[in-house]
């Protein structure tokens, strides 16, 4: 220490605080990082050892170069790094005021930090915290990588798996605690780039804010109207209102499967007989690929009820959006509903309060019409854009509260506790316990039965998936009263199963099935892993149903119950 004289302290970090030292002999400006060990927690004592090793072996022009390092009195670790002169990226950003960043300029920072990356993967070192203000610039405006506090040295190929980094900067498979590799990093350099160019976060507002912007709302009025064309239409000829309320009700629980269920198992051929077979299965995978499985399940339940609708459309907001423009008339009067079948007015404006869906209007029409309704959509103008078809779908995902950290934390667990549908939806009573609600599973089955969709594959995995739910539900005394509800229960998940499963009925005590059930929860995982609808399988396997029961829980529960049956 005696070969450093301190100039002055330029920040303090949340382990310690940063001195700009000057070499005595050299006359050369470093960074003396001191942490303080006695105030640390365990894990911030190790991260400051680790950043002592680490950062002592990493030799790379684009990296904080490392000069020195000790303990001092036991309380303190001590690190001589290179002083970057221009400060951190964070801080260069916020100089520029608002004047962007060159694209040469970009792109020299893009391939030094990509350079450095390179090296630290190359070395099986994950940095962990590439952000903003982990990236330094010296003064000709040259990269320089730092910040190693929490990086992490992988010994082979494997994967971490703690949770470290900062939040908008961390990527899908951390967030959800799934094991990340070096790509990790290659995400929160995104982000930082992102943020090097638009001088804004990549993350900061919630993604359903994202679907307000007035930029997207043509194309989101767009997959309005085809979702509720009548050739893709797949919704129920008959409806009672209690149906439609309860369907557009924001209910407050999750049931996870609803989503994967409904989209495998829907039954568009069998509520809409006059569009074949074909048209169904390819709207219904078209809706799939097209959308996110929660919009469509939204935009569904908006939906509900409404097909050979008029759309009429404002003219001069239909020219602000040509997409829009393309629909079958236009006229200058605000845009009303007449459905088809009698809906409580005062029911459906509590539900539209509800969602913020500001200007739907629903006409009743007698209770068994069939006249053409015309749907009411909230449209998109410039000044109102939150008022859109989105702003519905948008209210139920305002309503999930998230920290304002970042976007993607929230986000994947949020997604998996949506609404997406009653837990006593009465195509696949995953938890029915009461004989109402097995009875209601019990007459949907015979519509169900018609529409198994023609995905073999995914209705075989779901087969399995479903046939699982059930095994949970059965070790853990859910549905094992022997009630009618039980057996209409299990009678609907059979029945909504594959034709193969529907004359097989589902046997508790056999270990090969409980394994096939375990075994197509994970197929149907990889599967999804391999499409990479991260989403997707983030609902699949984080919270099991309204109680949150883990995928471990679950594990561990049908472990138990194989050794059950096997005792
Ligand atoms: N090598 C360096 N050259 C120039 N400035 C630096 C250097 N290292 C750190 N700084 C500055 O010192 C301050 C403290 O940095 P430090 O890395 O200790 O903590 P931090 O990045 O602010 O917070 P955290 O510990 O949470 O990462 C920051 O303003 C940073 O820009």
């Amino acid at each position: 220490m005696e070969q450093y004289e301190i100039l002055e302290q330029i920040g303090k970090g949340s382990f310690g605080s940063a001195l700009l030292v000057r070499h005595k002999h050299e006359k050369k400006k470093y960074v003396l990082k001191k942490i303080r060990l006695a105030r640390q927690t365990d894990r911030a004592r190790r991260s400051a050892h680790q950043e002592m090793e680490l950062i002592s072996q990493v030799k790379n022009p684009f990296i904080v170069e490392y000069k020195d390092s000790w303990v001092e009195r036991g309380c303190y670790v001590c690190i001589i790094i290179g002083y970057c002169e221009g400060g951190d990226m964070a801080e260069a950003i916020k100089r520029a005021n608002g004047v962007h960043f060159s694209e040469e300029k970009l792109c020299k920072w893009l391939v030094q930090l990509l350079m450095a990356l390179d090296y630290l993967h190359a070395n099986h070192i994950l940095h962990r915290d590439v952000k903003c203000s982990n990236i330094f610039l010296t003064k000709d405006q040259d990269i320089r990588l730092g910040d190693f506090g929490l990086a992490k040295m992988l010994t082979s190929d494997d994967l971490a798996s703690s949770v470290v980094g900062t939040p908008s900067y961390m990527c899908p498979e951390l967030l959800a605690d799934i094991p990340y590799g070096s790509k990790s990093d290659l995400w929160s350099l995104g982000c930082c780039l992102y943020e090097m160019t638009a001088h804004k976060p990549a993350f900061k507002a919630f993604a359903s804010e994202l679907l307000t912007h007035p930029h997207l709302q043509p194309y989101v009025l767009k997959i309005h109207l085809k979702l509720n064309s009548p050739r893709c239409n797949s919704f129920p000829s008959r409806w009672s209102d209690s149906n439609f309320v309860k369907k557009t009700r924001f209910v407050e629980q999750d049931d996870i499967l609803t989503d994967i269920r409904r989209r495998s198992f829907s039954n568009d051929r069998a509520l809409n007989p006059s569009v074949s077979e074909t048209e169904q299965d390819s709207c219904s995978i078209q809706r799939e690929r097209e959308i996110p499985s929660y919009l469509f399940e939204k935009f569904t339940e908006y939906s509900v009820g409404i097909d050979n609708e008029e759309i009429t459309i404002d003219k001069s907001t239909a020219t602000k959006f040509p997409t829009v423009a393309k629909t079958p008339r236009l006229t200058p009067a605000k845009v009303s509903v007449t459905p088809r079948r009698h809906i409580t007015p005062a029911k459906i404006s509590q539900t539209a309060q509800k969602h913020d869906l500001v200007s739907v209007s629903h006409t009743p029409a007698s209770q068994s019409s069939y006249s053409s309704r015309r749907v009411s959509l909230p449209l998109p103008t410039r000044t109102a854009a939150l008022v859109t078809p989105y702003r519905a779908n948008v209210g139920m995902l305002r309503s999930v509260d998230s920290p304002d950290v970042s976007v993607n934390a929230p986000r994947i667990d949020k997604i998996a506790e949506f609404p997406l549908a009653s837990s006593d939806d009465p195509l696949l009573p995953i938890r029915g316990t009461s004989s109402t609600s097995a009875k209601c599973s019990s007459s949907s089955i015979d519509s169900v039965d018609r529409s198994i969709t023609k995905d073999k594959c995914t209705v075989q995995i779901l087969d399995k998936v479903v046939t699982t739910l059930n095994v949970s539900d059965h070790s853990l005394g859910v549905a094992q009263d022997g009630s009618e509800g039980s057996e209409h229960n299990r009678a609907a998940v059979s029945t909504h199963s594959s034709s193969e499963s529907r004359q097989r009925r589902f046997d508790t005590s056999s270990y090969q099935q409980r394994a096939e059930a375990l075994e197509g929860l994970l197929e149907f995982s990889a599967r999804l892993l391999q499409q990479q609808r991260y989403d997707e399988l983030g609902v699949l396997l984080k919270p099991f149903g309204p109680e949150k029961v883990s995928p471990r829980e679950t594990a561990i529960w049908l472990a138990k119950s194989f050794k059950e049956t096997q005792a």
